[in-house]
């Protein structure tokens, strides 16, 4: 009898079959009817390529009363995460790869060892791997993420990256370009690194790097920077982007023409959320234009918000760069009397890094994310907490992300470049208003408030602490650390520079392979290839009922503040 694995890379190699009888069947169920999927050929996969944006992730609309759901759900899957390829849209075929697994033998043979290599070591169009690995039975289960109310185990399989037997540009007449957008991330000048070495592998010889972010496509004034081994070779060895980055509006249109002028065959777009945005539309108006230019994206940022990866790079070295800082804040709040520490961390709507620095320091005792709702005054609030901690401990250190705290705030209409809501009205440690004098006015007993307030007109989370304290006539001795930038202008850290290396390399393949409108990412520490819709469908953000997050509670012993 045929084993369970082998069963799987039958149907993946001939998907459209699938009937379920028994436990060793595609899902794994105790099935007695047969559920027939639709014969879909990988061809017609891809034409249903626009249906699939329309399936709403998590399957909202699914009737779970049909026998036959979890087909239809696999089917579904399928078309979206099935990646948009240039033969979709053009006549074009495919030629043996130039890609040698085995450089030094294939110079010294003169390629005679390409046929022996492409034996073995190469992707096949049909390798996948699995996107969720933990088998829940039940809802109630810590972090279960759930398809139905039953939570039922279902396979949800997403493409392989890496290197093909088969390629879609003769690598002698490719142009391509790099660009690196939004903000700094570690990691970036070592993705270039990669991009460049790896399609000079294939024999690519037009390289070029566009300067700061998307409006170096546009702005006529910045001209391409020409990228080889020799140019990048030692990039890596310092921070930030070797090209510039950039945050600002960006014309689709505009930019697709100037691809087009310059002779762009692959574009690889290096960048948070808000690119990969962009990269799609560039890719579908490429698309639009029957061009065959390949849009390949790179994903970027320390705050790791972007769906379905394990981690994204440069977000390991901001949590290792968080360290000094908290170590920092925990050495002024041990050694002063009643002191507290205060460390301000990167994080506009996501609490990785501060979840991720918090669990690593092992010296916090207050961690404060976006996602989690907290109170500050009140008996359950943080300043009552911090009371308790300095009764019982003598000191206490706070990690707080940017954009925890939000609904404190008064909103305002102010945009950063990107269009992004101002970070600066979101923050509430600094320059933000989180109580102002105006809303003292209207409190019974004002005068006594305003009393209390310093030169500064706001009320920000390290003047509420100092405040809280006098008030108290409690000694406190706060200090505030804000590493903001520090956390990110610096060097990859060993982890993220090997998942940077190959991330780049993945992405050169993936541009060979012929697709488009894709990104690469590690899934459960396996290397895919993902439509970008999927990935940015929502920003990624810390679950409050996650075992991470529990696992930090229990780490910092604070209580929930509500
Ligand atoms: N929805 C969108 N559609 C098209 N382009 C977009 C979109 N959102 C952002 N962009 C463009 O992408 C670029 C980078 O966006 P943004 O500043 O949001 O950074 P990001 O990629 O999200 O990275 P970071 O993680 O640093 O915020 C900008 O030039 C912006 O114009
Ligand atoms: O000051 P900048 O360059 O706009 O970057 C700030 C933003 O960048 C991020 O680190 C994302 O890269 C956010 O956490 C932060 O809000
Ligand atoms: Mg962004």
């Amino acid at each position: 009898m045929a084993s369970a694995s082998l069963i799987h890379a039958v149907n993946f190699i001939n998907p459209p079959k699938c009937i379920l009888h028994s436990k060793r069947d595609y899902f794994s169920f105790n099935m007695s009817y047969t559920c027939t999927k639709s014969k879909t050929s990988q061809r017609q996969m891809r034409n249903k390529q626009s249906r699939m944006a329309t399936i709403a992730a998590g399957n909202q609309e699914m009737d779970f009363s049909d026998p036959c759901w979890k087909t239809k759900f696999q089917e579904d899957f399928e078309l979206r995460f099935n990646l948009p390829h240039l033969m979709d849209v053009l006549p074009i075929k495919p030629r043996p790869t130039t890609f040698s697994l085995k450089n030094r033998n294939a110079q010294l043979v003169n390629g005679a060892n390409l046929l022996e290599d492409r034996k073995n070591g190469y992707v096949n169009e049909d390798d996948r791997a699995l996107l969720k690995v933990i088998r829940y039975s039940s809802p109630t289960s810590a972090g279960a993420e759930c398809i139905d109310p039953d939570c039922s185990w279902v396979e949800q399989w997403v493409h392989r990256a890496g290197p093909r037997e088969e390629i879609y540009f003769e690598p002698g007449e490719v142009k391509a370009g790099i660009v690196t957008c939004g903000g700094l991330c570690p990691g970036l000048n070592d993705v270039i690194r990669q991009i460049v070495f790896t399609l000079e592998l294939y024999g690519v010889k037009k390289i070029v790097g566009i300067q700061y972010g998307y409006r170096g496509l546009f702005d006529r004034g910045l001209a391409e920077i020409e990228l080889s081994r020799e140019v990048v070779q030692n990039i890596n060895l310092a921070g930030g982007s070797l090209l510039g980055v950039s945050r600002g509006s960006a014309d689709i249109s505009e930019i697709v023409d100037s691809i087009q002028a310059r002779g762009i065959d692959m574009i690889f777009i290096l960048g948070g959320n808000g690119t990969h945005a962009g990269a799609n539309a560039i890719h579908n108006e490429c698309r639009r234009r029957k061009m065959k230019v390949s849009v390949i994206c790179v994903p970027k940022t320390i705050d790791n918000d972007i769906l379905l990866m394990d981690k994204t790079f440069g977000f390991d070295t901001a949590v290792e760069e968080a360290q000094r800082a908290i170590n920092s804040a925990y050495i002024e709040a041990r050694s002063a009397y009643h002191g507290i520490g205060l460390v301000k961390l990167m994080g506009r709507s996501s609490g990785f890094i501060a979840m991720y620095a918090s669990l690593s320091s092992g010296q916090i005792d207050i961690c404060l994310i976006p996602e989690v709702p907290f109170q500050i005054e009140g008996p359950y609030g943080v300043l009552r907490h911090l009371e308790h901690l300095i009764e019982t401990k003598g000191s206490a250190v706070l990690c707080v992300a940017e954009g925890a705290g939000q609904d404190f705030l008064e909103r305002t209409n102010s945009k950063d470049a990107s269009g992004m809501r101002d970070l600066e009205t979101l923050v509430f440690i600094s320059n933000s208003r989180f109580l102002t004098r105006q809303h003292l006015y209207f409190l019974p007993f004002s005068s006594i408030f305003l009393h209390f307030l310093d030169d500064s007109d706001e009320l920000t989370l390290l003047q509420q602490i100092k405040k809280h304290f006098r008030r108290i006539d409690v000694p406190a001795d706060v200090k505030y650390i804000d590493p903001t930038y520090m956390i990110r202008a610096c060097r990859a850290n060993a982890s993220d520079a090997v998942l940077c290396t190959v991330l780049g390399q993945n992405a050169v393949h993936g541009a060979f392979a012929g697709f488009s409108g894709i990104t690469v990412g590690i899934c459960n520490s396996h290397y895919v290839y993902l439509p970008i819709p999927e990935v940015i469908a929502s920003p990624r953000v810390v679950d409050p009922d996650s075992r991470m997050w529990h696992r930090c509670l229990t780490s910092t012993g604070q209580p929930d503040f509500n």
